[in-house]
């Protein structure tokens, strides 16, 4: 799938990975009308979104089994239901969740990044890019509801979000664990975590790829919350309860002046982080680590 369409907002040229759609030549209002979300369930194949619009809000449900990950498909398909939730004024906040059991999101798909091409790469990364931008600079707000393992580019969406509930649950690990794979986290998933859990942490955490279990997250400021199993949705619906209680103009520009100067870092240099993650993930040195990686993975099975 081509993805080379762009669109500028503001100083950003986001890429539209909807552009092939049927309709995406249509103005922004008309589209808008034509795509309003409603009272009715919407989404796509592997991204399930229940919307409330009388309580403003939407359940986004990742349905990509058996551990989520985050492959091309998923990743266009996810900006897709939020750009549709972002352009219905009827929504102020999504919760984000996992349809797959005991698995929130195993991070970015090691098969998109294992024993593929150049251009195909690029185009990962740049989706991948584009999935950040959009979650953390989104006005809504967006609680985590983790309710499953959380590691890498899972617990990196997680970072993107207002709030974070974790399920206490000792296998619902999270954590930017890149260098156990033999690889290293960009300079944007390593600022997402300092701007969460401080230098210090971050230091030591992304060094050792530590994997933090749920009272050890909670400790450490990687969750806002820990809750029994049964109760990560109701307590992640009373936490938007109490973040909508606040006028959305006040809050979205206090969450922008936060956020902003961490976003333009990347925006200002996106295609060198693109060339620099194409550079990295073709040596051979490290297409060994991943595939090393993977073996265990599947024989842990075994
Ligand atoms: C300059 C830039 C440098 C590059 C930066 C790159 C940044 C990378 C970020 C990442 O996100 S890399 C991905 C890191 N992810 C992980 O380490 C998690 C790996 N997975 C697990 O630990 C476990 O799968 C789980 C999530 C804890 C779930 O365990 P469970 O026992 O429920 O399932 P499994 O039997 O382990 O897995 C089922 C099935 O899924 C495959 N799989 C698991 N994770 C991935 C993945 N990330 N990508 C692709 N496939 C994955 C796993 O191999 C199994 O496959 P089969 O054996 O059934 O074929």
């Amino acid at each position: 799938m081509a993805l080379v369409a762009g669109m500028r907002v503001g100083s950003r040229v986001l890429f539209r990975p909807w552009a092939w759609l049927p309709g995406a030549a249509l103005g922004r209002k008309e589209s808008a009308a034509r795509g309003r979300v409603g009272a009715r369930g919407f989404g796509s194949q592997r991204v399930l979104v229940e919307p409330d619009p009388a309580a403003g809000i939407a359940v986004m449900k990742l349905k990509s089994p058996p551990v989520n990950s985050l492959s091309l498909e998923l990743l266009t398909e996810f900006v897709i239901s939020l750009e549709k939730l972002e352009n219905d004024k009827t929504f102020r906040g999504i919760i984000l969740t996992s349809d797959c059991p005991g698995v929130f999101s195993a991070g970015l798909d090691l098969m998109e990044m294992c024993g593929k091409n150049p251009a195909h790469y690029a185009e990962y990364w740049k989706a991948v890019q584009e999935l950040w931008l959009r979650l953390y600079l989104s006005n809504l707000v967006l609680i985590a509801a983790i309710n499953g393992a959380c590691p890498a580019g899972g617990c990196l969406i997680s970072l993107t979000c207002d709030y974070r509930v974790l399920a206490d649950n000792p296998k619902y690990v999270i954590g930017l664990n890149e260098t156990l794979l033999g690889i290293v986290a960009p300079f944007w998933f390593k600022d997402t975590l300092v701007n969460t859990i401080g230098h210090r942490t971050s230091e030591r955490a992304l060094q050792l790829g530590i994997l933090f279990p749920p009272a050890e997250a909670l400790q450490v400021g990687m969750v806002d919350k820990v809750v029994p199993e049964d109760q990560v949705q109701s307590t992640a619906l009373s936490v938007m309860a109490q973040w909508l209680s606040i006028p959305d103009h006040a809050r979205q520009l206090t969450k922008n002046m936060m956020r902003k100067a961490t976003a333009d870092r990347l925006v200002k240099q996106r295609d060198s982080d693109i060339q620099n993650f194409v550079g990295f993930i073709s040596r051979d040195s490290i297409q060994k680590s991943l595939q090393v990686y993977l073996g265990k993975l599947r024989q842990k099975k075994g």
